[in-house]
């Protein structure tokens, strides 16, 4: 019998990496930051939110629970199949990965990284990550096939596992959704190049992308909660000079400006993470949590999608679906809110850092399927 997963021969979990301790820190964050030449004096201040959590990032532990699960799922469904692990800025790293998998006899992996949204950050970064690895493959002599699963913000999963975690979050405020009580959705800021370049030759922008997810969940917490749902998209984690703009409004200045009109609680639900990184532990648990309490505003942090068992399945199902693609196959392509399942093959040209400008890097993954 033929895998339901052919023609690919492996599964790839994509992801940022994160340092393991602390002597990992600024080696980690001169790979984050190479080529742009900061000191190590630099890096040693911006990864002061690792020192304060023991020099160790959450995400690595976050991604050994994923793998675990995506494992569980696969046997449960009698699906074979090599899964790796590899990541774009620490140990295990994606070349490594990729070249295990071809020692290992696979030739076409099929590749899940950990952001749902599409930008050059979430998307286009990792494809570039992904042709960069294959190039020096194949100077090798290795030659390994690479796909992508589309973004998944809008898989039923993805939507479901976010609306349980705003329900079970309202419980813990102890309040229902009311003015006074406002859901707030929180995601990692942007430069507004990169916000409108992630907007051309695709369906949406990367804030117009969450604003649909926000707008699906807060519908659903709606009807769970039998009480319409105030909401509005704020951003954290931004970086960068002063000069730069960036995607707004700052989650810390949506509190207060809530505070200001009447607001007693907030839930504050990381959609935009899935699962608790660095910027969910530090800049929400942490900092607005702080300016929550500074308020006297009611706080509590719905949980980001992890390993929940619907996201889980979701991210299986969207495997499946894509490798009846590949077979010429036309499954059923789901997706909820207004915006449709994303492209499987990127648009060439979107998701550049900046919108129009080729910086000439190559990228994998466009347009192995037509729109
Ligand atoms: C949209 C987006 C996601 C996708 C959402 C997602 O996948 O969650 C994401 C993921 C992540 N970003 C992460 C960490 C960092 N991001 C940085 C820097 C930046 N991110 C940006 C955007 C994003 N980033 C941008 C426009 C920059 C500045 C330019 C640059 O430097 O490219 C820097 C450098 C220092 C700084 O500028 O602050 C660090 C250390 C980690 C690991 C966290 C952990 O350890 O748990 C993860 C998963
Ligand atoms: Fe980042």
């Amino acid at each position: 019998m033929t895998s339901p997963l052919s023609p690919y021969d492996a599964v790839l979990l994509l992801s940022f990496g994160g340092p393991e301790q602390p002597d990992d820190v600024v080696p980690f964050l001169r790979n984050v930051t190479r080529g742009r030449g900061i000191p190590d004096e630099r890096l040693r201040e911006v990864g002061e939110h690792y020192y304060g959590f023991g020099g160790k990032s959450p995400i690595n532990d976050q991604n050994r629970a994923l793998l675990a699960a995506l494992e569980a799922e696969f046997e449960s469904r009698g699906i074979q199949t090599r899964l790796a692990w590899g990541n774009r800025n620490w140990d295990p790293y994606l070349i490594d990965a990729l070249r295990d998998l071809h020692e290992a006899g696979a030739r076409r992996v099929l590749t899940l990284a950990t952001s749902a949204f599409g930008s050059y950050s979430g998307c286009r970064q990792y494809r570039e990550n992904i042709a960069a690895a294959q190039q020096e493959l194949a100077a090798e002599g290795r030659t390994i096939e690479v796909d992508k699963i589309r973004p998944f913000f809008n898989a039923p999963g993805y939507a479901q596992a976010n609306t349980d975690a705003v329900v079970a979050a309202y419980e813990q405020l102890g309040s229902i959704p009311a003015p006074e009580n406002p859901l707030v959705f929180v995601t990692h800021s942007i430069p507004t190049t990169m916000e409108v370049a992630s907007g051309m030759r695709t369906a949406a922008s990367y804030s117009a992308q969450h604003l649909d997810l926000a707008a699906f969940v807060a519908a659903g917490v709606a009807e769970r909660l039998g009480a319409p749902v105030p909401w509005e998209l704020a951003y954290c984690s931004r970086s960068g000079t002063a000069f730069t703009p960036w995607t707004e409004p700052d989650v810390n200045r949506v509190l207060a400006s809530l505070h200001a009109d009447g607001a007693a609680g907030v839930v504050l639900a990381p959609i935009g993470f899935i699962s608790d990184h660095m910027e969910v532990i530090y800049d929400l648990d942490t900092e607005a949590k702080a300016t929550a309490e500074e308020l006297g505003l009611g706080f509590a942090r719905a949980a980001t999608a992890g390993t929940h068992p619907e996201f889980v399945t979701g991210l299986v199902d969207l495997m499946l679906e894509r490798a009846a693609t590949e077979r010429g196959q036309a499954p059923e392509r789901h997706a909820v809110g207004a915006l449709g399942p994303w492209r499987d093959g990127c648009a060439p040209g979107c998701c550049f850092l900046r919108a129009g400008v080729d910086s000439g890097v190559p990228a994998a993954c466009e347009a192995s399927v037509p729109a």
